[in-house]
C-alpha cells in the first residue's frame, strides 16, 4: 500500500522536529514536505535544524529542501502544524482552503466551535465535526487540533473516571521548560526556581477540558457541565509535565476502585501505529510518576498515574511534546485515516 506524504509546517522548530521523530519509518506515513521561515528555506534540512533530540538527525530528512509556509510549494495530503500560534491563525485556513488536512499543535483554533479538538482515546466521535466544518467553511480541506499540553495529561486520565460523575476538578500543573520552546525562558529565571505563572495556560486547560468532554449532537459540541479549576507553574525540568489531581466524583469511589478503572482503561486502539500498549501505567511506588523516569513510557505517549489518594486526588505525567504535542497530532492522523478522512 503506498504510503500517505505528510508535510511539516514549522518542521525546524521543536516541536517540528518531534514531529519528525514520531514520523520516521511510520508504516502509514511518509515525510514529503518540510517548511520553516525564510531564514530555512532553500536549504537542505540536516544544514538548517539546530537538531536538539538525542539521537540522530533521521536519514530520510537530511537532505530535504526546505520551503516557504505556502501551499503550492508543498505535495502532500496533510501537513501537521508546529507554527507559532499567530501565525497559525492565518497559514492553517489557507492551506485547508487549498484542499490540504491540517493536523494542529498550535491553539490559534481548538476553541472554534466546527473544529474538532480531539484525543482519540477521549472523545473521537469529535472527529465528525469536520463534515459540519466543510460545509461552513466550504473549505476542500479541514483544521483538526489536539490539546493543549496539559490539558491532554490530565484528559486522558479522567477519562475512565466519568463513570463515577464527574462534579469538579482542581488541578495544579509543574510544566517542563521545553513547553516554553527552546528560547522560551532564561536559564537565570528557571534554575534553582519555580515560577507560578504561565501565560494563558489556566485558561487552556480550564476551556479545552469542557469542549473535549462536550456532548456532539451530530452539529456542535455542548460543553461538559463539570468545572476545573487549573494552577500553573513552571519548574526546573527539561521535558514532563507532572499535574497534581484533585478530581470531586458523585459516587465517592474508593482509591482501589479509581486505581482498578486506570488499569482497565482500554480504548480499542492497538490498531494505531502511535497508541502505546498502555495509554496510562499505574505506578504504585509512594515516588512516582517523576519526569525523569516516567516521562519517556509508551514511546512518550504513555501517560503514568501514582499516589492515588481519598479525595480523590493523584498525579499525573508525560511527555510534553511527544504526547502532549507531536505525538498527539499523528495519532490524530491515524485516527482520520481510520474513519476515512484521508
Ligand atoms: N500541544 C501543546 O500544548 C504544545 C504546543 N506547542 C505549540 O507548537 C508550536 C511550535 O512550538 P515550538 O516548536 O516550541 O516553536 P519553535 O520556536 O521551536 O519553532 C517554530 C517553528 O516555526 C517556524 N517559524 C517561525 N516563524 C515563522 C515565520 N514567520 N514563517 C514561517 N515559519 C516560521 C520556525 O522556522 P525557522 O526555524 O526557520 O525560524 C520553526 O520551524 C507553537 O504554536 C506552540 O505553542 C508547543 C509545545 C506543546
Ligand atoms: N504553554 C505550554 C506549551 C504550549 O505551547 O501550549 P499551547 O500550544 O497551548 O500554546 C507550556 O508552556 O508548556
Amino acid at each position: 500500500m503506498a504510503k500517505i506524504k505528510v508535510g511539516i509546517l514549522g518542521a525546524t522548530g521543536n516541536v517540528g522536529q518531534r514531529f519528525i521523530q514520531a514520523l520516521d519509518n511510520h508504516p502509514w506515513f511518509e515525510i514529503s514536505a518540510l517548511a520553516a521561515s525564510e531564514r530555512s528555506a532553500g536549504k537542505k534540512y540536516g544544514e538548517v535544524a539546530d537538531w536538539k533530540i538525542g539521537t540522530e538527525i533521521p536519514e530520510t530528512v537530511e537532505d530535504i529542501e526546505v520551503v516557504t509556509i505556502d501551499p503550492k510549494k508543498i505535495d502532500a495530503d496533510i501537513v501537521f502544524s508546529a507554527l507559532p500560534a499567530d501565525l497559525a491563525m492565518t497559514v492553517e485556513p489557507a492551506f485547508a482552503k487549498e484542499g490540504f488536512v491540517v493536523a494542529s499543535n498550535a491553539s490559534a483554533f481548538r476553541m472554534e466551535e466546527d473544529i474538532p479538538l480531539t484525543i482519540p482515546e477521549v472523545n473521537p466521535d469529535h472527529l465528525e465535526l469536520i463534515d459540519v466544518q466543510k460545509k461552513n467553511r466550504n473549505w476542500d480541506g479541514c483544521i483538526i487540533t489536539n490539546p493543549n499540553c496539559s490539558t491532554i495529561m490530565m484528559a486522558v486520565t479522567l477519562k475512565p473516571l466519568l463513570q463515577f460523575g464527574m462534579e469538579s476538578i482542581n488541578v495544579a500543573t509543574m510544566q517542563a521548560i521545553s513547553g516554553a520552546g527552546y528560547n522560551g525562558i532564561y536559564a537565570m529565571s528557571i534554575y534553582d526556581n519555580v515560577v507560578p505563572y504561565i501565560g494563558g495556560e489556566e485558561e487552556k486547560i480550564e476551556t479545552e477540558t469542557l469542549k473535549i468532554f462536550g456532548e456532539f449532537d451530530g452539529g456542535k459540541i455542548k460543553n461538559a457541565p463539570f468545572k476545573v479549576s487549573a494552577s500553573c507553574n513552571r519548574v526546573p525540568v527539561i521535558d514532563g509535565h507532572t499535574e497534581a489531581v484533585w478530581a470531586t466524583l458523585k459516587d465517592d469511589p474508593k482509591p482501589e476502585t479509581v486505581r482498578d478503572a486506570f488499569l482497565k482503561f482500554d480504548p480499542g486502539l492497538s490498531h494505531l501505529p502511535t497508541e502505546p500498549k498502555h495509554p496510562i501505567i499505574v505506578r504504585d511506588e509512594p515516588d512516582r510518576p517523576q519526569p525523569r523516569l516516567d516521562r519517556d513510557m509508551g514511546n512518550g505517549m504513555s501517560v503514568s498515574v501514582g499516589r492515588i489518594r481519598e479525595g480523590i486526588r493523584y498525579v499525573a505525567l508525560g511527555h510534553n511534546t511527544i504526547r502532549g504535542a507531536a505525538g498527539a497530532s499523528v495519532l490524530n492522523a491515524e485516527l482520520l485515516k481510520e474513519k476515512g478522512y484521508l
